[in-house]
This record gives C-alpha cells, structure tokens and sequence, in this order.
C-alpha cells in the first residue's frame, strides 16, 4: 500500500493548467522529495492532494481512505506545512497545542512538546513574535504532533539554522522509519541527499520521473582516470563511441566520463590506456536534476 496515490491529477490557477495528468507515488515509510523549478507546481500538487485548492480532474488516494474521502477525514491522517508554516498569529505554542489536542484524535502532546524544544520553539511567544525558523520550528512541531501518517512539507527547512535542519532530518529519518511517510519540497538539493530516499520529478505539469534517490546517483557513474600521458588523437572519439558514455572530458592527463548502464566496455577501453589510477563517483543529485529538468 501506498501513503499516497495521485493518479491525472490536473490543477488549474484561473485560466492556466498548472498540474497536467500529474501521477505520483509515496509508498509507505518513505520519504519522496518532490522536485522542481520555482512555479512548476508542487505547492498546487501539495494543496491539491488535501483538497486545499480544487483539483479539476483526477484521484487522489491517502493511506487506505477510499479515494473520495471527505477532506477533514484526509487532514486527520494527512497533514500539509506550507512554505513558511502557517501558524495562528497571536496563539502560543502551548495554546496551538491545546487546539491540536482537540482537533486531532490521534494528538501526541509529548511528541509535539519534544519537537518544540528541541527546535528551540519559546513556548509562551505569540507566534506573530516569532523568528522565522522558530515559526516553521511551531508549524513543525504541530504537524508531528497531529499523529498524522503522512506529512506534506512545502520546503520545511527554510529558515532553519544548520543544527536544527539536522535535527529535522533526524526527527523525519525517525517518524518515517516508524512506518510513516513523508512528501516534502526543496531547493536544496544537497540536503535533499541526506534527507530523502526517492526523488518524483515535477515538469510541465507532470511527474516525469520518480525513483530511489539510491538508484538515480548509481544508474550514472562519473569514471575519472588519470593518465601516464596525454591522450593520443583520435582516442577521444573513440571513447566516445564506447557503449554507455554519455558524456566525456579531458583535462590534461585527467580523464572524466559519465556513464549509465555496464561500465564494462568503459573499463575495457580505459584499461588499454594503461591508466595510473581510476574513480568511480557516483553522480550527484544536482546532476540528475540539471539532466532531468533541463537546468544547467
Ligand atoms: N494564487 C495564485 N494565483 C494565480 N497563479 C498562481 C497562484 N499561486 C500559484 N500560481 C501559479 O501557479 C504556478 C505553480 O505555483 P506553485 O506555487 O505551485 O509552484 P512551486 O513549484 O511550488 O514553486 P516554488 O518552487 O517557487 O515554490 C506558478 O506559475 C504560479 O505563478
């Protein structure tokens, strides 16, 4: 089973169809990044899935809900931190948690006071005094508080200091290996490394691909060797042509190729050029990124 299933999901703002036939998956103690450009759409697809904005076509399915379930059965089990973390302006964090205490059959009043604390959220500020990061850290602490399944984060480290966004990849890494599951957003792609296990690809108003983190940094591998001598000409080209290169660069004596699928033939050219020493690094998030959405 999944924590969520989105299947054509279609959105618009006004007359512009943002979300187009989008399919996506989050299975079951995972945590899935979804990733795109500014204005690709993953706030509308966030809004959508809990009926906040009006989805013009599709379903939707959270956890085992039937995939019509009313919208305040869904946000019972489902919880969305928008970006910012909406907070109630002159509530405290005790008064916000005595709210959720009513509002959530499934409120963990020690899981959200812990989370707080430990995002050194001021318990008795009015949320409207709050810095940003200990807003987001109030939004936070109440979204793990809420006893929900499945979080939907719209770039839950914005304005969080270095300590405290390795505090929430911990407090995540944890609610998730407990068997829930988490959808979030970010920019950072660095940190997504770290933070998520898949990746869902959001362009032109679809998900265009969506895959374990694992598998996307080892399906491409950057092979760099260092050379006794420069490269003869004409070897250049032929390396080219070897099965599975994708790209290629020379640097003096220091040769960088990226290729996907068995670095067999690779290795066999390579190793004729009786190389000094060969790498293997896997490809980075930011690159699959670049190739995928089509930045540089
Ligand atoms: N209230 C609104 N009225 C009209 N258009 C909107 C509104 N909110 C968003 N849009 C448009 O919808 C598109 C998708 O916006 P959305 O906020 O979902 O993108 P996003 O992927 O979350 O972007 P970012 O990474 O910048 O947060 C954008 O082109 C945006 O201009």
């Amino acid at each position: 089973m999944n924590a969520l299933t989105v299947k054509e999901l279609s959105a618009r703002h006004g007359r512009r169809l943002i979300l187009n036939d989008a399919n996506l998956h989050v299975p079951l103690g995972s945590i899935t990044a979804l990733l795109g450009q500014n204005g690709s759409g993953k706030s509308t697809l966030m809004r959508s899935v809990l009926g906040l904005h009006r989805r013009t076509r599709g379903t939707v399915q959270v956890l085992d809900l039937p995939p019509g379930a009313a919208p305040a059965l869904t946000r019972q089990r489902a919880t969305f931190v928008p970006t910012g973390g909406a907070v109630m302006p002159g509530e405290t964090a005790h008064t916000h948690f005595a709210f959720g205490a009513r509002l959530y059959p499934r409120w963990q009043s020690e899981r959200a006071l812990q989370t707080a604390r430990e995002l050194h959220v001021p318990l008795d500020q009015r949320a409207d005094q709050l810095s940003t990061g200990q807003r987001m850290g109030l939004a936070l602490a109440y979204a793990l508080g809420s006893g929900a399944e499945l979080l939907l984060l719209d770039e839950p480290t914005n304005g969080l200091d270095p300590d405290h966004r390795t505090l929430l990849a911990q407090l995540l890494a944890a609610y998730a290996a407990a068997g829930n599951s988490v959808l979030l957003s970010s920019h950072v792609l660095p940190e997504i490394e770290g933070l998520a296990d898949r990746g869902a690809f959001l362009k032109g108003g679809q998900v265009i691909l969506e895959a374990e983190l694992d598998d996307l940094r080892t399906r491409h591998v950057i092979v760099q060797a260092i050379l006794p001598d420069l490269l003869p000409a004409g070897h250049l080209e032929r390396l080219r042509e070897v099965s599975g290169v994708e790209s290629l660069d020379v640097q003096g004596r220091t040769l960088t190729v990226l290729v996907s699928g068995s670095r067999d033939p690779l290795l066999q050219a390579v190793t004729a050029l009786r190389p000094i020493d060969v790498q293997f690094k896997p490809r980075p998030l930011a690159e699959a990124y670049a190739a995928l959405l089509g930045t540089t």
